[in-house]
C-alpha cells in the first residue's frame, strides 16, 4: 500500500461510523495529514449534520497547518448547498493545497463540479485512490443515483429441508428457524439500512414488528405491501416505534420506483417467499443473506429459489449464513 492508499483506507475505516445514521446521505470519511502525520479526522454526522470534510477540518487543533496539508476523502467533496454549504468552498477557504479523492460523486448535483472548483482554485487534486473500495463502500449511494432504485438486500431463514414457514401454525407470530445469535445479527443489519420491506402475508401471519431491538441504532422505515388494503392498524408494523409506508405496487420494478420517489437509498427485504421471489425473478437485488437453521418442517412454504455467486459462508453456532451476489459469471450456484 502506498501513502495515499493508507490514508484512504483510514478514511474508509472511520466512515463506517456513519453507517445507518447518515442516510439518505452517503457515509463519507475524511483525513487531514501534515508532513505525513494525521492532524484531523472526520466522518459524516447524522442526517442534517456536518459533512465529513467539515468535521475533519474542525478537528484540526492548529488550523495554521491547513495551508500545507493534504485532505483525503472517500467521495468527491460536494459543490452544492444542501443542509450545509459546499465542502469544496470550505477546502478552498482554508487554503488546503492537496486533495486526494477516492471516487467521484455521481449525484447530478455534484458530478465533477466539486473537483472542478478545486482545480480552478489552483489546488492539486488526485482522483481514484482505492476507487473500487470507495465505490463498494458507497454502494447504497451509487446504486440509488445510477440505477434510480435503492440498494436491495434479500434476507431469509430456511430450515435444513428448505422451508421458510411451516404448513400450519397456532399463533400470529414468527416460527423461529434461526438461533438468537443469528437473530441479533439481523437486528444489526436492520439498523444499517434505511428501510425494511415485507409482503402482505408476512404481516398477516407473523405480525412482525420489524424494529431494531437487539442492537443499537435507528429503526428502518417499514414498508408493507398491501395491494388490496387488507391490513388494519392493529398490526405491530403500524405501532408508533417507527414510520410505516404502505405500497400497493405489485411488481418489484414498480416497488423500486416508489421507493426511489420516497428517497429510500437502501432496503432489506425480509420476506415472505412470494415477495422475495418477485425481486429475484425481476433481477432486482444486490445481495442475498440466507440463513439455514438446523430444524426441519417436512412441509410448508418453500424457500425462494435463487441463482447467485456465493460471497461468504459463516457458521453461527447451529446456523449457517451464506451470502450471495447476482451472477456475473458462471461460478458456484445454489
Ligand atoms: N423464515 C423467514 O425468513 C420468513 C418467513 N416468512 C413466512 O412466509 C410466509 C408468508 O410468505 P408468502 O406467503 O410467500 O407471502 P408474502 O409475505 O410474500 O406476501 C405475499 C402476498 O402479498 C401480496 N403482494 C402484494 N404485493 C406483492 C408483491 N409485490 N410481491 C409479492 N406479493 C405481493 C400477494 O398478493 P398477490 O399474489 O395477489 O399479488 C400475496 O398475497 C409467512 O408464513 C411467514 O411466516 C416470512 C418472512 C421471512
Ligand atoms: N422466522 C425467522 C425470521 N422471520 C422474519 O422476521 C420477522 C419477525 O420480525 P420481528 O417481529 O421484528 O422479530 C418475520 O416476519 C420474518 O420476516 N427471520 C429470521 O432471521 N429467522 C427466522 O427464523
Ligand atoms: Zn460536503
Amino acid at each position: 500500500m502506498n501513502t495515499h492508499e493508507i490514508y484512504i483506507t483510514r478514511c474508509l475505516q472511520i466512515a463506517k461510523n456513519g453507517l445507518g445514521y447518515t442516510r439518505p446521505n452517503p457515509m463519507v470519511g475524511a483525513v487531514i495529514t501534515h508532513n505525513n502525520i494525521i492532524i484531523g479526522e472526520g466522518y459524516t454526522s447524522a442526517y442534517g449534520g456536518n459533512h465529513a470534510e467539515v468535521n475533519a477540518i474542525n478537528s484540526v487543533k492548529d488550523q495554521s497547518l491547513l495551508k500545507e496539508a493534504t485532505l483525503y476523502v472517500t467521495l468527491e467533496p460536494c459543490s452544492h448547498y444542501g443542509n450545509t454549504p459546499p465542502c469544496s468552498d470550505l477546502i478552498i477557504h482554508h487554503n488546503i493545497p492537496n486533495i486526494v479523492i477516492g471516487c467521484m460523486d455521481d449525484n447530478p448535483k455534484v458530478a465533477g463540479r466539486g473537483i472542478k472548483k478545486l482545480l480552478e482554485a489552483g489546488r492539486q487534486v488526485k482522483i481514484g485512490v482505492l476507487e473500487a473500495e470507495c465505490k463498494m463502500h458507497h454502494k447504497r449511494f451509487f446504486t440509488f443515483h445510477n440505477k434510480k432504485r435503492p440498494y436491495i438486500i434479500l434476507k431469509w431463514a430456511e430450515t435444513s429441508d428448505g422451508f421458510i414457514a411451516p404448513q400450519q401454525r397456532d399463533e400470529k407470530k414468527p416460527v423461529w428457524i434461526t438461533n438468537t445469535l443469528s437473530r441479533q445479527l439481523v437486528h444489526k443489519w436492520r439498523a444499517e439500512e434505511q428501510a425494511i420491506l415485507v409482503g402482505t402475508q408476512t404481516v398477516l401471519q407473523d405480525n412482525p414488528s420489524l424494529t431494531v431491538r437487539d442492537w443499537t441504532g435507528q429503526h428502518p422505515t417499514r414498508i408493507v405491501l398491501d395491494k388490496n388494503a387488507v391490513l388494519d392498524q392493529s398490526y405491530h408494523v403500524f405501532n408508533t416505534q417507527s414510520e410505516t409506508l404502505i405500497l400497493k405496487e405489485t411488481t418489484a420494478k414498480a416497488i423500486c420506483d416508489a421507493l426511489y420517489t420516497h428517497n429510500i437509498t437502501s432496503v432489506i427485504i425480509e420476506g415472505g417467499a412470494k415477495t422475495l421471489q418477485r425481486f429475484i425473478d425481476e433481477n432486482l437485488w444486490d445481495e442475498a443473506r440466507v440463513f439455514v437453521g438446523s430444524i426441519q418442517f417436512n412441509s410448508g412454504i418453500k424457500a425462494p429459489r435463487l441463482e447467485g455467486e456465493i460471497d461468504s459462508v459463516t457458521r453461527l453456532e447451529s446456523d449457517t449464513l451464506t451470502t450471495y451476489q447476482p451472477l456475473n459469471n458462471n461460478k458456484q450456484t445454489r
